[in-house]
C-alpha cells in the first residue's frame, strides 16, 4: 500500500537552497494490488512522483508511506531493504550494455547474494515469460527496443517486488510492442503486484482501462 499525505517536493537550487515546488500537497492512497496510470503533460511532475515512490527522492514535506513503511529522512538506514521490494522500469531501458540478457536479469539476484545454482531457474523462467527464450546470451545491442524493454521488465520483477513502477516504459516502442509490454505489466498486477505506470499515451490508457492519477503543474487534479 502507498499513502501520500500532503506531500511536497522541492529540488535543490543551484545556489544551495531549495527550488520551486515540483510537487505540491499530494494526498492519495494506492491500495495493495492496484494498477494505476500516472498522467500529465511534460513537466507536470510524473517522474518526480515516481522517484518518491521508488525512494530515489525523499519528500521535502508531508508524509509518505510505501509498502506500509513510513519513509523518513532520519531513518535512511531502512531504505535499502524497502527499495529491494520495488521494481523499476525506465523509458530508456537502462540495461548494462556489456552484459547478456541472462546476466542483466540475474544481476539483482546476484547483488542479493543468491547462489548461481538457485538463480539460474528463476532467470530462465523470467526470460521465457517475456518471450526471450533462446536469446539468453544476446547483448542488448543485438536486440530490438521491444526485446530490450522486456529484459528490463524481467530484471525488475525477478526479485518478486511488491511494487512495480514504470516511467514512460513504452515511450521508445511501437504500438504492438507497447501493447505486449502492457500485457506483461497487467499480468504482474493480476499476480498481486501493485503497479504504477506513467505515460503520455492516451491510446494505451484506453486499451488497458484502470484508475488514474493526473498531475498538472505538480498538483493532483484527478484521481479515480
Ligand atoms: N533533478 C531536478 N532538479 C531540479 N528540478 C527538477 C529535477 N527533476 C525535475 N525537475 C523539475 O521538476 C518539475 C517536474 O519534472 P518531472 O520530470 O517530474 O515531470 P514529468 O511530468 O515527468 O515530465 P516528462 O513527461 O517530460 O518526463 C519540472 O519543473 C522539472 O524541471
Amino acid at each position: 500500500m502507498v499513502r501520500f499525505t500532503a506531500v511536497g517536493l522541492r529540488y535543490p537550487s543551484p545556489d544551495g537552497g531549495l527550488g520551486p515546488e515540483a510537487l505540491s500537497d499530494l494526498t492519495f492512497t494506492l491500495p495493495e494490488g492496484s494498477f494505476t496510470w500516472l498522467l500529465g503533460t511534460s513537466g507536470a511532475g510524473k517522474s518526480s512522483l515516481l522517484r518518491l515512490l521508488y525512494l530515489a527522492q525523499l519528500p521535502t514535506h508531508g508524509t509518505l508511506e510505501v509498502l506500509g513503511h513510513q519513509v523518513r529522512p532520519d531513518r535512511r538506514d531502512a531504505l535499502p531493504a524497502l527499495r529491494r521490494r520495488i521494481g523499476v522500469v525506465f523509458q530508456d531501458f537502462r540495461l548494462l550494455p556489456y552484459l547478456s540478457a541472462f546476466d542483466n536479469v540475474a544481476l539483482p539476484l546476484r547483488l542479493a547474494g543468491r547462489s548461481e545454482g538457485s538463480l539460474r531457474p528463476d532467470v530462465t523462467e523470467m526470460l521465457r515469460w517475456v518471450g526471450l527464450q533462446g536469446k539468453e546470451m544476446s547483448l542488448p545491442e543485438q536486440l530490438s527496443g521491444g526485446e530490450q524493454q522486456r529484459i528490463a521488465i524481467a530484471r525488475a520483477v525477478v526479485t518478486r517486488p511488491a511494487l512495480l513502477v514504470a516511467d514512460e516504459p513504452t515511450g521508445n516502442l511501437d504500438s504492438h510492442q507497447a501493447r505486449r509490454l502492457l500485457a506483461l505489466l497487467t499480468q504482474m498486477n493480476r499476480l498481486g503486484t501493485t503497479v504504477v505506470v506513467a505515460t503520455h499515451s492516451e491510446d494505451l490508457v484506453a486499451q488497458f482501462p484502470s484508475p488514474s492519477l493526473r498531475l498538472e503543474a505538480g498538483r493532483l487534479v484527478h484521481h479515480g
